[in-house]
């Protein structure tokens, strides 16, 4: 991602390197069923310290089942939590200690004001010292709104607030469930800056979202659910460049469609009138030329064809694919 080098050096907390060292979270395994319906299976995280991890898919791919798990709210059928190096599902207080998350719309008194809220959920994490809620006021962009009625607050602030709350005790993981869900464009593009500054700032960030725009905008790396199971993770540019299509136009398609359904790294292969796309690293192109090329199939055109994370995505949570596999489409 673009953004993510500009935002290593801005986060000064350390190099890159140093924190690869340590491990926030780690999830093995992380299994979860209701029923005969398996919403979690087999979930594999690991969350480095200073980095912005987006847990993303659609509705109903498990997300949630898999942050509940993580925050001990849900039982776990199978598989292991580590938060900084605590086993979360044998000593849950202890590793949650150093977590803040948000995982349902914030729930506040409306008469009370901003501050007199934060001191509330103060109360509840035993206190935390005075300066610290100027502090966390500040980072959520709400310094002079704070003696306000929260009821006088927009959507985007009691957001802003709820993550101010999170963060009141420090905590070295944040964990946030769809935190713009409900926002206007304005109260969403606020959050998404607010991610953003805490990033800058080293806050490792488990961001859980449906939204593809916010995760490519705010987070380095991205891990995908679909039923439960991840379909893809990695560092979102370098998962969009290993599967661009090629658009290839060929004297003889069918003969073409057999040779290359053989190639193991093609992945799969749609017809487009006399188009075929091809999903396939971009940079094997001129092998695929070559082989074309022995099997003496003239090539008329081949171009790479750049995708979007919202193709992507589509490709590899919709019901049409297999995850991995290959086709005629
Ligand atoms: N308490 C429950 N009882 C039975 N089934 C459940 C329960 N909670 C979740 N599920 C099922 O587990 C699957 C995963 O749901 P989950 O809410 O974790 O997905 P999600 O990715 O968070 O989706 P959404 O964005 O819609 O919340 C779904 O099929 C859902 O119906």
């Amino acid at each position: 991602m673009v953004m993510t080098d500009g935002r290593a050096v801005l986060r000064g907390r350390g190099t890159r390197d140093e924190r690869v060292l340590d491990t926030v979270l780690r999830v093995e395994g992380l299994t979860k069923r209701y029923g005969r319906r398996v919403a979690v299976q087999g979930l594999a995280l690991k969350l480095r310290r200073g980095e912005v991890l987006g847990l993303l898919g659609p509705n109903g791919a498990g997300k949630t089942t898999a942050i509940a798990m993580i925050l001990g709210l849900v039982r776990p059928d199978a598989g292991t939590i580590e938060i900084l190096g605590v086993d979360a599902t044998r000593e849950r207080e202890r590793a949650l200690r150093r977590v803040g998350a948000i995982i349902e719309s914030p729930s506040f008194y409306p008469y009370l004001s901003g501050i007199d809220n934060l001191r509330v959920l103060a109360l509840a994490r035993g206190g935390v010292p005075e300066r610290r809620f100027a502090e966390v006021l500040e980072l959520v962009g709400l310094t002079g709104r704070e003696r306000e009625r929260v009821s006088s607050y927009s959507l985007g602030m009691r957001q802003r607030l709820a993550i101010a709350g999170a963060l009141l005790h420090q905590p070295e993981l944040l964990i946030l469930d769809e935190p713009t869900n409900g926002l206007d464009p304005q109260g969403m593009a606020e959050i998404r800056q607010l991610i953003l500054r805490l990033a800058a700032e080293g806050q490792t960030i488990l961001l859980c979202s449906h939204l593809l725009y916010e995760v490519q905008q705010v987070c380095d790396r991205v891990v995908i659910l679909s039923q439960g199971q991840v379909v893809a993770e990695g560092d979102v540019e370098e998962l969009l460049a290993q599967r661009t299509r090629t658009a290839l136009r060929v004297d003889d398609p069918p003969r073409a469609i057999e040779l290359l359904s053989e190639v193991e790294w093609i992945e799969r292969i749609e017809q487009e009138g006399d188009l075929l796309l091809l999903t396939m690293p971009s940079e094997r192109q001129f092998e695929l030329s070559a082989l074309l090329h022995a099997h003496g199939i003239a090539v008329g055109e081949l171009r790479v064809q750049s995708r979007t994370l919202e193709e992507f995505f589509l490709d590899v949570t919709g019901p049409s694919t297999t995850p991995g596999g290959r086709g005629v489409a």
